[in-house]
C-alpha cells in the first residue's frame, strides 16, 4: 500500500510549538522507511496520525490514493507495534497473536481452524515455533517484540507502523532483531514505517531515512544520501561525527581563519564570504609528509586511538579552540608512526560549506 502525507499540521492544546509544522511525505508500496530525529521532533505524532490514533489539525493522509484522514483506526488496515501497547499478560503467545482476528465481527472473522493455521504460520515466520503456550512473562525481551510483530501482522495489514520497536532491548539483541526485521520485510513486502532516534538503526535498516527536527522534515533520502550528502548542518550533526571549521572563501579557495595556507587541496569553490566548513572525520585525509603538502592544514597530533579497523586521531590546529577529529583505516600503516606531538597536514577530501 502506498502512503501519501500531505501538509500535515498538528499543535497539541498545551504545546508551545507545533508538533508537526506542515509535513509532506510519500511512501511507496513495499518501502521500508525510518523516521529519525531527536526526542520531541514529531516522529511519533506523525506515526500516530498515519495509524488513526491521532487526528491532524490540517492536511491529509492517503492510502493508495484514497483519503483516509477521517477513517477510524479499525478501518485503516494498519498493523502497529507501539511501546505502550504491550502484550496481553494473561494471554499466551498463541492467544496474543490471534487476538486481532478473534475480535473481528462474525461476518469477517476467519474460522477457528483458519485462525489457528494463520497464527502458527506467523509464529514460524517470526521464529517462535514451540513457544505458543508461553505467557509474555516467560519470554525474553526480543521474543516479546517478535510476538508483538506477529500480532501486528496477523490482521494482514496494508501498512506496518513501528514505534521504537527495539527501543528497550540491549545492543546485541537490537542488532539481531534489526537484521531479522529487514529479512522479514524483504519476504513479506509490507509497506513499513518505523520511528527511531538511533542513527545506526535507521541507516542500516531502512530503504529511506526521513530526518525530523522541530516538527519538520530536514531531509529525506537513502541512507547513503543523508549520510554522505547531508542537506543541512542539522543533518550533518545528527548523523555521525563532524568537524566544523570557521573558514573564509575568496579567490576560489577556502582559508581557515587566521591561516595563510589555503585548504582543500586546490578544489575550486565558486562562492565567497564567511562559512562553516563541515567535514566528517573519515573525509579528512592526512597528507604524506614526504610529498609537497599542497593546500593542507598543519596540525599537531594530540591523541591516537585504535578502535578495531579504524584509527582516530585528535589533531590540534593553531587558532582553533577545539581538536579536529580524523579517522583513517588501520590498514594505512602510516598511523603507527604518529605519536602525540607528531606534525601532520590535514586535507579535507570531501566537505560542505554552510554560510555563517
Ligand atoms: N498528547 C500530547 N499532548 C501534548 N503534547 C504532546 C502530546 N504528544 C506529543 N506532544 C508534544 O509534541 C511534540 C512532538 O512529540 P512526538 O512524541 O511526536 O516526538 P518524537 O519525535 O516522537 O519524540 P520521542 O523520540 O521522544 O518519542 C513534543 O513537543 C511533545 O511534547
Amino acid at each position: 500500500m502506498r502512503i501519501d502525507i500531505e501538509n500535515i499540521r498538528k499543535t497539541f492544546r498545551h504545546g508551545t510549538a507545533a508538533a508537526l509544522a506542515g509535513v509532506d511525505l510519500a511512501v511507496a508500496s513495499g518501502e521500508l522507511v525510518a523516521l529519525l530525529g531527536p526526542s520531541g521532533s514529531g516522529k511519533t505524532t506523525l506515526l500516530r496520525i498515519i495509524a488513526g490514533l491521532e487526528f491532524p489539525d490540517g492536511g491529509r493522509v492517503l492510502f493508495d490514493g484514497e483519503d483516509a484522514s477521517a477513517l477510524p483506526v479499525r478501518d485503516r488496515h494498519v498493523g502497529f507495534v507501539f511501546q505502550q501497547y504491550a502484550l496481553f499478560r494473561h494471554m499466551t503467545v498463541l492467544e496474543n497473536v490471534a487476538f486481532g482476528l478473534r475480535v473481528r465481527p462474525r461476518g469477517t472473522r476467519p474460522s477457528d481452524g483458519e485462525i489457528d493455521r494463520r497464527v502458527r504460520d506467523l509464529l514460524t515466520l517470526v521464529q517462535l515455533e514451540g513457544l505458543e503456550g508461553r505467557y509474555p512473562a516467560q519470554l525474553s525481551g526480543g521474543q516479546r517484540q517478535r510476538v508483538a510483530l506477529a500480532r501486528a501482522l496477523a490482521i494482514e495489514p496494508g501498512v506496518l507502523l513501528l514505534d521504537e520497536p527495539f527501543g528497550a532491548l540491549d545492543a546485541r539483541v537490537r542488532k539481531d532483531l534489526r537484521r531479522w526485521l529487514r529479512d522479514l520485510h524483504d519476504r513479506t513486502g509490507h509497506t513499513t514505517v518505523f520511528v527511531t532516534h538511533d542513527q545506526e538503526e535507521a541507516l542500516e535498516l531502512a530503504d529511506r531515512v526521513v530526518v525530523f527536527s522541530q516538527g519538520r522534515i530536514e531531509q529525506a533520502g537513502s541512507p547513503v544520501e543523508v549520510y554522505d550528502r547531508p542537506a543541512t548542518p542539522f543533518v550533518y550533526d545528527f548523523l555521525g561525527s563532524v568537524n566544523r571549521l570557521p573558514v573564509e572563501v575568496r579567490d576560489g579557495h577556502v582559508w581557515l581563519e587566521g591561516h595563510a595556507q589555503p585548504l582543500a587541496n586546490g578544489q575550486a569553490v565558486d562562492s565567497t564570504g564567511l562559512f562553516t566548513l563541515y567535514a566528517r572525520p573519515h573525509d579528512l585525509g592526512i597528507a604524506d609528509q614526504t610529498l609537497p603538502a599542497g593546500d593542507a592544514l598543519p596540525g599537531i597530533v594530540a591523541a591516537v586511538r585504535q578502535a578495531g579497523a579504524v584509527v582516530r586521531l585528535d589533531v590540534r590546529v593553531a587558532g582553533l579552540d577545539h581538536l579536529v577529529e580524523v579517522e583513517v583505516s588501520a590498514g594505512d600503516e602510516r598511523w603507527r608512526a604518529w605519536k602525540t606531538g607528531s606534525p601532520v597536514a590535514l586535507v579535507p577530501a570531501r566537505f560542505d560549506l554552510f554560510p555563517r
